[in-house]
């Protein structure tokens, strides 16, 4: 069997000491397959799955040719090209109540938004130009053949793929099965994340802060961002920097989880036996990321009763909390996605804006600065948020967009186009 190490190290660009950002996410969506297992929900409870199977339309939608617009239902044959045409009010149609005659030649009826088409009807003229004297309504010249008509099946046909397997359920997918009087439909299970911080300075809330401690916010973060994306989320809390603790840690998590988030221990101090521990319990690529923050940053499974048995993958974030994000944003939440069975996955957009202040830029890697957009006469700029060192949480919190600055990329001058990706795009 090949392993996880033999298949990265075969890719083109592999390089464990400075892979670059894309590369590095590619490499890791090869690898992940989609979670197996669906369920039953109903329809309100589907938002945000992974649809399992294609919803198929079993109606057309609309199911009967109707109005699009409160106004007169004519025979399009009848009037006039050039001047104005009197017809005889014979009727009314309500959205629910048809009309149940026929229209004949000279004759119109008094239609509203969403009733059916009345039989020998083409075509709807909008009461706003219509004038009507007693029974005759006339109608100026100018009018189109099928206007303001919505015809049965033009949104959706009966027998035939509405909403595609793969794609996550928003409210829009949402109102279009209860729009086909499907209550309830198949979806992916969600996936299982267990995740725990390392590192004896790391300190619970609740209790008091000792010299040299820290609260642990990590947990808190990725539990926010797991939770916007629907994962069932098992969070083991704080583990020490001591091998059987962390053993247990990672065994446990393996047991139940497709996928084991940890943050912290993966550069090269001291007390980072993680790093062993990981290679121990599994097959993990250290990686090096050519990126700021983030550089190092594991990425494997974790297999601790041997290759034959499922275990889960596994991210070792970096410590630092806006290194968490920047590598969350950048390569778990893809990742999760894959997992999730969402497809087609597209990349987060990027787009161009103007940069009001320099920045410095580090060569040869992709630098992930915290922005805040604006608009200045009519155009999109963005500033960075101030202090953009990755302990500086407060970075984040006050962003509202990455501000990518590539790895070919040197400094930014003041009024230089910079991408950005929107944070309300990412989690
Ligand atoms: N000699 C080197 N030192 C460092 C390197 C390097 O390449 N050579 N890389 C730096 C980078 S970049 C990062 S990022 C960090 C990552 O280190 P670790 O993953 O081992 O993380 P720690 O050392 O455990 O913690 C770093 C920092 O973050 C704080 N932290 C950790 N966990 C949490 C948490 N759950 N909540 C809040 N804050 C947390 C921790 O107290 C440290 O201040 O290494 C650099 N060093
Ligand atoms: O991962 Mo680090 O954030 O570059 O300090």
């Amino acid at each position: 069997m090949t392993s996880l190490l033999q298949t990265l190290s075969c890719a083109d660009d592999y390089d464990p000491n400075s892979l670059h950002v894309d590369r590095a996410r590619e490499l890791i969506l090869d690898l992940l397959p989609p979670v197996t297992g669906h369920e039953r929900v109903f329809v309100r409870q589907a938002l945000d799955r992974v649809l399992a199977a294609d919803v198929i339309s079993p109606i057309d939608v609309p199911s009967h040719d109707n109005s699009a617009m409160d106004g007169w239902a004519v025979r399009f044959d009848d009037l006039a090209a050039e001047v104005e045409t009197r017809l005889r009010n014979i009727g009314t149609a309500f959205a629910g109540r048809a009309f149940d005659g026929k229209v004949g030649a000279g004759e119109t009826v008094r239609i509203m938004t969403g009733a059916i088409l009345p039989q020998g009807v083409d075509c709807v003229v909008v009461q706003e130009v219509v004038r009507v004297e007693g029974d005759a309504v006339i109608i100026p010249p100018g009018q189109r053949r099928e206007q303001n008509t919505r015809r049965a099946g033009e949104d959706l046909q009966a027998g035939r793929p509405a909403i595609p397997a793969g794609k996550k359920l928003r409210p829009a997918e949402i109102g279009i099965i209860a729009s086909l009087g499907i209550g309830e439909v198949s979806v992916r299970r969600r996936v299982r994340v267990a995740l725990f911080s390392t590192g004896d300075e790391l300190c619970s809330i609740g209790t008091p802060l000792a010299p040299g401690a820290v609260y642990d916010s990590n947990r808190y973060t990725l539990w926010g961002m797991l939770t916007r994306l629907n994962c069932e989320v098992i969070d083991m809390g704080v583990v020490k920097d001591d091998p059987a603790s962390l053993e247990a840690a990672f065994r446990e998590a393996a047991g139940c989880a497709d996928a084991i988030i940890t943050s912290g221990g993966v550069s090269v101090g001291e007390a980072d036996f993680i790093k062993q521990l990981m290679t121990q319990l599994g097959e993990v690529a250290f990686w090096k990321i050519a990126m700021k923050p983030g550089r190092p940053m594991a990425f494997g499974r974790i297999q601790p009763d041997g290759p034959e048995r499922p275990g889960a993958w596994l991210f070792g974030l970096p410590g630092n909390p806006v290194a968490v994000m920047v590598t969350f944003y950048q390569f778990v939440l893809p990742a999760i996605q894959k997992l999730a069975g969402v497809d087609p996955l597209k990349p987060v957009p990027a787009f161009p804006a103007r940069c009001t202040e320099e920045m410095k830029k580090g060569r040869g890697r992709t630098e992930f600065q915290r922005g805040i957009l604006f608009q200045e006469n009519g155009e999109w700029c963005v500033r960075p948020t101030g202090a953009q060192g990755s302990g500086v949480l407060r970075s984040m919190a006050e962003a509202d967009c990455f501000i990518v600055l590539e790895a070919g990329r040197d400094k930014v001058g003041a009024g230089d186009t910079v991408n950005v990706q929107l944070m309300n795009g990412l989690v």
